[in-house]
């Protein structure tokens, strides 16, 4: 039989269908969906959630005129199959296919780049102001969720924009739930809203509030849009919607079902990937527990990342002692000054890419004061097919320039332990940095040692070419020289810490060698090579200095190997190189 979609390209398609036909395509694009990310993984829950809600905006809306915004961009597959991606949906988050987040240079349906959260409500307020500046009349409308709404970013936006007379509809779209379970005091008030028994903080941020209505029915919907299209000035719509819906498996645990990898559409069966080999993540969980164990006076921290950053187990045995703050970067940085300015161990787990949002508070709150903070920076790195949102590439070189931190990347699981250990007895912000999966490891270590701050290492004594590495990057590197026949020729250190450098160690390579390699797994502009050619340049070392890491530019989307080789940093493009060097 022919379906509804087969026929839908673009919004303009989509509006000559009658509303009742509007049901069968919303099971459609489920179904669409649940396909495609079935063997291509991605976002499943926050997109299935809102299903109804896309269709109707682009019926009623006359988008790309009408300027619509998705705040994360982690549920916009309805609206890219509806705008013209359906043909290629196939490619979502794969290398040259199309992004798994709304992007302008892919579509002019997607009007602002999203990824990381609560950035909607100013970016709508913006091009409403712009629009008014300019005498445009079209409409401006941001959906963003119940964690989102409430980050700081957000509150803020929706404090400018309360205060104007701008026509900006936000459409709060309200699953009770984030990545994690929801946390913080305005779920209760959300909760409250959705009984009728509070009147909506909305109102006091000045935004004409209609709520709650099921975000699922269309009748409700497009009654809400006809009914606010109405009313001048900014607005609010409180829609409830169920996370994972149609499909029962991710309704029934919308924690696993956010993004759960490859899985089998029939039985719900979610693919497992076979390895011996313990991931970062892994450890990083396990070794905070076992902290805990031996010392009550640690506490860790995560803003909304609990499962990401692996800390479920960790809360589950110490409840009162892993915080989640939910989407608020800045806040949990300052938080963890105030516990660590009280003498509480503090590890603090971020994504590196989500640590950019507080560089401020890491600057003013943690080290100005020199306060003991222990950042543990999950995700370093390239992290794949999220793409250019995403990686954390920046890291090194923004929190290199900033006085009393330390910027440490372990080249293994061992490394990785001992830092964590070793930053727990340290007077100062200490931060630590890891990537996406696995360590080497097969088993995991409980016995850690202190590792002397500062202290570089010599892993091979070299003739000719000295090779340094800062992070995990430094294996690949033993790897290859283990595969190179005049391997005498190369001399590798581990540099642990990019901040302190060993300057005793470095004097003494800048000295024995004329030609020096750095390698890192991060943005050159500012980074560990550069700290390198820093020093050898107060020094008037005249040999040559090559860096390795990734250049100026973003990177997109792909899978890391993909990424890796595409960049020149993979095995088999090091090992060409160094060959050639000789
Ligand atoms: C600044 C920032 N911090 C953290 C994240 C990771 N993240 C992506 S989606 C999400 C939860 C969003 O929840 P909500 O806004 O309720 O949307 P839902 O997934 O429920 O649709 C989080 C924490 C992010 N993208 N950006
Ligand atoms: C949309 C978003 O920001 C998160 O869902 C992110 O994709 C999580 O990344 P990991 O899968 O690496 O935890
Ligand atoms: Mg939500």
């Amino acid at each position: 039989m022919e379906k509804i979609l087969d026929n839908i390209n673009s919004p303009e398609g989509l509006r000559k269908l009658n509303q009742n036909q509007l049901p069968q395509l919303a099971h459609e694009i489920r179904e669409f969906i649940l396909d495609t990310l079935s063997v291509k993984a991605g976002h499943l829950g926050a997109s299935l959630g809102v299903v109804e809600l896309t269709i109707a905006l682009h019926h009623f809306y006359n988008t790309p005129q009408d300027l619509l915004i998705w705040d994360v961009g982690h549920q916009c597959y309805p609206h890219k199959i509806l705008t013209g991606r359906k043909n290629n949906f196939d490619s979502l988050r794969q290398k040259d296919g199309i992004s798994g987040f709304p992007a302008r240079e892919e579509n002019e349906f997607d009007t602002f780049g999203t990824g990381h959260s609560s950035t909607s409500i100013s970016a709508i307020t913006g091009m409403a102001f712009a629009n008014q500046i300019q005498h445009k009349t079209n409409k401006h409308i941001a959906v963003i969720g119940d964690a989102s709404i409430v980050s700081g970013m957000a509150l803020e936006g929706l404090n400018h924009l309360g205060s104007t007379d701008l026509d900006v509809l936000i459409i709060l779209n309200d699953n009770s739930i984030g990545i994690d379970p929801s946390v913080g005091a305005l779920k209760e008030h959300f909760f409250q809203l959705e009984n009728g028994l509070n009147h909506s903080v909305f109102e006091d941020f000045g935004m004409h509030y209609k709520g709650v209505i099921d975000g699922h029915n269309f009748d409700e919907l497009f009654n809400a849009f006809d009914e606010l299209n109405e009313i001048s000035g900014p607005k609010l719509l409180h829609i409830k919607t169920i996370k994972g819906k149609g499909y029962a498996q991710a309704e029934a645990d919308q924690v696993k079902w956010h993004a759960p990898g490859r899985f089998n559409k029939a039985t719900g069966e979610i693919s497992s990937v076979i390895n011996s080999k313990i991931s970062y993540q892994h450890i990083f969980g396990e070794t905070i527990s076992e902290f805990m164990r031996q010392n009550e006076n640690i506490v860790a921290i995560t803003p909304a990342m609990l499962s990401g950053s692996n800390l479920i187990q960790t809360k589950i045995e110490f409840p009162d002692r892993v915080i989640d703050v939910g989407i608020a970067e800045q806040h949990a940085v300052t938080f963890a000054a105030g516990l660590a300015s009280q003498g509480i161990v503090t590890y603090l787990a971020i994504y590196s890419t989500f640590l950019q949002r507080a560089y401020d508070q890491v600057i003013h709150d943690v080290s100005l004061q020199n306060l003991p903070v222990v950042f543990c920076i999950d995700r370093a790195g390239i992290v794949g097919t999220d793409g250019a949102t995403h990686h954390g590439f920046f890291d090194i070189s923004f929190l290199r320039s900033i006085p009393n931190m330390i910027v440490a990347a372990p080249m293994d699981e061992m490394d990785f332990q001992n830092l964590l250990y070793t930053a727990q007895f340290t007077e100062q912000p200490f931060s630590i940095r890891f990537p996406k999966g696995n360590s080497n490891a097969e088993v995991l270590s409980n016995e850690f040692e202190k590792i002397e701050i500062g202290k570089a290492i010599e892993i091979q004594k070299g003739t000719e070419i000295a090779i340094l590495t800062f992070g995990t990057i430094g294996q690949r590197i033993q790897n290859i020289l283990n595969e190179i026949n005049s391997k005498e020729k190369f001399g590798h250190y581990k540099f642990i810490f990019c901040k302190p450098l060993d300057f005793n160690l470095l004097g003494e390579i800048l000295n024995q060698y004329e030609t020096i390699i750095t390698f890192e797994d991060g943005i050159l502009n500012g980074g560990f090579g550069d700290s390198i050619l820093e020093y050898a340049q107060e020094k008037d070392f005249k040999g040559k200095i090559i860096r390795r890491g990734y250049p100026d530019e973003f990177i997109g989307h792909a899978s890391i190997e993909e990424l890796e080789k595409e960049i020149g940093l993979d095995e088999e493009a090091i090992l060409k190189f160094l060959i050639k060097l000789i």
